[in-house]
């Protein structure tokens, strides 16, 4: 980032200090709303909470047809939950989601236990599946419900300490939980996940998962293993899933993955060497895999995701939607080969 800056002109380095001091403060703010109950009572009671429902989110659909994330007031939904019959302090029980660069705290709850139309009815919107609120919303709204959720699953599963069998409290930003008979803390859990596209210098590798809608492609991914690096991770994942030995590994970026429970998805580009590209298919895992040409890639890219047709014959090859950190991977493979670094 640094080195970006010196290029940039006065005026956006300004700027950026700015938006920087501001970050700083935001930053700082949820660290002291994760240790200070008072403040973050405080902080909850000016602040705006989202809804979900068995955790599935309300949405919105605007006059122009855009689905949003509803953020209630505090006081709003505590008038809300008042008209259906519950205790507005119920409310109290919302979890610290997130600061907005505007400084509103933002908390979400599930009201599981409340009609779902009644609530439905009284905020304007509609619960729906995560899967659908992730594929709909815009920007910055999807990491949002995905957080808001795994957030609130770790809450519902873990009500209990698993060394003494007895009833676990959370803390009121909900960042962690204790155990008061034994003193043992809690803190949301996910599970790493390396996830890498390989390069033979000319094609990418992809693959499908019988479980896979119908025609869809993607990077190869597994789960970390206990006490492994990520390099280690990818290099066992590449040699158990496809029979391949990886020689070098980049770092691409990194995604939290909120299907089917929390993943944090670690993104690499891997290379094998030219002469080493015989893939053999761990069918136990993957039901295909196989090298896919630039020119293969590029018409894949092109399709909308999903397809329309899916029931078409012979299916049609297709790479996961641009929410997921394989599309990112993808692109920029393709970029690499359309833009090849020349070490300068
Ligand atoms: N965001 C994306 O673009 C993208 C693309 C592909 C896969 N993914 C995700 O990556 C994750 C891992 O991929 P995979 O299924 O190929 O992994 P994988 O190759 O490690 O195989 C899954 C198996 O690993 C075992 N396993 C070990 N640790 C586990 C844990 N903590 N949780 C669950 N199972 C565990 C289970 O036996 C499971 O059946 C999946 O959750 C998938 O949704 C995301
Ligand atoms: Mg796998």
């Amino acid at each position: 980032m640094l080195r970006c800056l010196r290029v940039l002109p006065a005026r956006v380095t300004r700027n950026f200090s700015r938006w920087c001091s501001n970050y700083v403060a935001r930053m700082r703010f949820i660290n002291r709303l994760k240790e200070d109950e008072g403040a973050c009572l405080t902080a909850l009671e000016s602040g705006d909470v989202f809804l979900y429902h068995t955790l599935a989110p309300l949405l919105r659909k605007t006059q122009q047809g855009v689905f949003q994330l509803p953020l209630l007031p505090f006081k709003d939904l505590e008038g809300i939950l008042n008209r259906l019959g519950k205790d507005g302090s119920m409310v109290k029980d919302s979890v610290l989601i997130t600061c907005t660069e505007q400084n509103r705290a933002l908390f979400c709850l599930d009201v599981g236990e409340l009609d779902q139309q009644a609530v439905e009815k009284e905020c304007g919107g509609n619960f729906v599946d995560l899967r659908k609120a992730f594929f709909t919303l815009r920007g910055e709204e999807a990491p949002l419900v995905a957080r808001g959720q795994a957030l609130l699953r770790w809450h519902q599963g873990n009500g209990f300490c698993s060394a003494s069998g007895k009833p676990t409290t959370r803390n009121q930003a909900g960042s962690q939980r204790v155990c008061h008979s034994n003193g043992l803390v809690y803190y949301p859990k996910m599970s790493p996940v390396i996830i890498t596209l390989v390069s033979d210098g000319k094609r990418c590798l992809l693959a499908r998962q019988a479980s896979f809608p119908r025609g869809m492609f993607s990077a190869l991914a597994g789960f970390c293993d206990m006490g492994e690096t990520l390099e280690e991770t990818l290099r066992r994942e590449v040699a158990e899933e496809v029979g391949l030995e990886v020689v070098s590994v980049r770092y691409s970026g990194s995604q939290h993955w909120p299907f089917p429970q929390s993943s944090f998805m670690v993104a690499c580009h891997a290379t094998v060497s030219p002469g080493n590209t015989q893939v053999d298919v761990d069918h136990e895992e993957l039901e295909e895999a196989r090298w896919f040409t630039l020119e293969e890639i590029r018409a894949a890219l092109k399709l909308r995701t999903p397809p329309r047709n899916p029931r078409d014959q012979p299916p049609t090859i297709w790479v996961p939607p641009s929410y997921a950190i394989a599309h990112k991977l993808i692109r920029e493979w393709v970029d690499d080969q359309e833009h090849p670094y020349d070490g300068k």
